[in-house]
């Protein structure tokens, strides 16, 4: 069957959260399309750990099962996290369930982590060659689920600081405007990756990117670009400053934001909201804000995170390796 669950956005859209029911217990869970381990805070991390977060207890599930000798450790791009051991559990998300999920118990997790309550663990929705554990790498939910839904595909619907959804199986029609444009995707390197060699800044010129390649990743709160684009793009602001204590680009609240539209696999160009680029402000007076676009390294791989998902609905087609985009209803 279809599954389908609220996306509810953290102050200020750092992250989204969703309810996920693992042996009949529902947590709190980040969708990740960036990684592809589950893991979730449980009874087995320290108790300073577990502080303020809803923590499974493998011991009350009646469906739970420890994966003998399997454990995991996952890094994040941004040197956050985890770690510990492995089972297996029911886990339904809005309908949608899989019943032998692996399930992975941290027994260590980074202070980033411990300290976002509202969080309680991810689940990875890239491919499962990324997944961590050992000594015998399991599946994703999606891979799990795939046979078992309607059509192969699950969709992100997240939005500005509204509740959005993440739905899998179905393809909501009324969540977009027109239709769906898709692009394949080369799962080469686990991610749900694409070619954007073209942008452009406002109602400007397009511009080149030669051999651009993107991931769409739910997990990333920002937008991260070639340089080449976000200089561009910042070119354009009135302000606009590479802020080394901050730690990246600021600019004043005040200040109009173009739109940027950027090419998804040569056939269709995204517009990203100049609003949405204005991310958060950096001083208590909400003088100096700081941007959603930022820059990554030249010519590397750049990340299309959350900021772009508030402007485009994207459905993510396992069945193909495709990935559908149009911009919100
Ligand atoms: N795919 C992303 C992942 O979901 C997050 S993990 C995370 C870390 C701290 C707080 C919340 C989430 C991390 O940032 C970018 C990349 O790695």
């Amino acid at each position: 069957g279809t599954g389908v669950v609220t996306a509810t956005p953290e102050q200020g859209d750092v992250e989204y959260l969703s309810p996920v029911t693992i042996g009949g217990q529902t947590i709190n869970m980040d969708f990740d399309s960036g990684s592809s381990d589950l893991w979730v805070f449980n009874t087995e991390l320290a108790a300073g750990s577990q502080a303020g977060h809803s923590n499974f207890n493998p011991e009350t599930s009646t469906t739970f099962q420890l994966l003998q000798g399997a454990s995991f450790e996952i890094s994040y791009g941004d040197g956050s996290g985890a770690a510990g051991n492995v089972g297996t559990d029911t886990v339904n998300i809005g309908g949608a369930t899989v019943t032998n999920q692996a399930v992975e118990l941290a027994t260590a997790v980074s202070s980033s982590f411990v300290q976002d309550t509202q969080s309680n663990g991810l689940v990875g929705l890239a491919f499962s060659k990324l997944n961590t554990i050992k000594p015998v790498q399991q599946k994703t939910f999606f891979d799990n689920a795939i046979a078992t839904l309607p059509i192969p595909v699950f969709t992100a619907d997240l939005r500005h600081a509204a509740v959005g959804a993440y739905e899998f199986g179905n393809i909501d029609s009324t969540k977009f405007n027109g239709s769906l444009s898709w692009t394949d995707v080369n799962a080469t390197s686990g991610f749900w990756q694409f070619s954007s060699q073209q942008f452009a800044v406002g109602t400007g010129p397009t511009m080149n990117l030669a051999g651009g390649q993107a991931i769409a990743d739910t997990g990333t709160t920002l937008m991260i670009a070639d340089p080449s684009i976000v200089n561009a793009y910042y070119s354009q602001v009135q302000g606009a400053v590479n802020n080394e204590t901050v730690g990246g680009v600021t600019f004043p609240c005040a200040a109009q934001l173009p739109d940027l539209a950027v090419d998804i696999g040569g056939n269709y160009m995204a517009t990203v909201r100049g609003d949405d680029i204005n991310f958060s402000p950096v001083d208590a007076a909400g003088t100096t804000c700081f941007g959603g676009l930022q820059a990554g390294t030249a010519g590397g791989l750049q990340i299309y995170g959350d900021i772009m998902f508030k402007s485009q609905f994207v459905a993510f087609n396992g069945g193909n390796n495709s990935i559908g985009m149009a911009p919100h209803q």
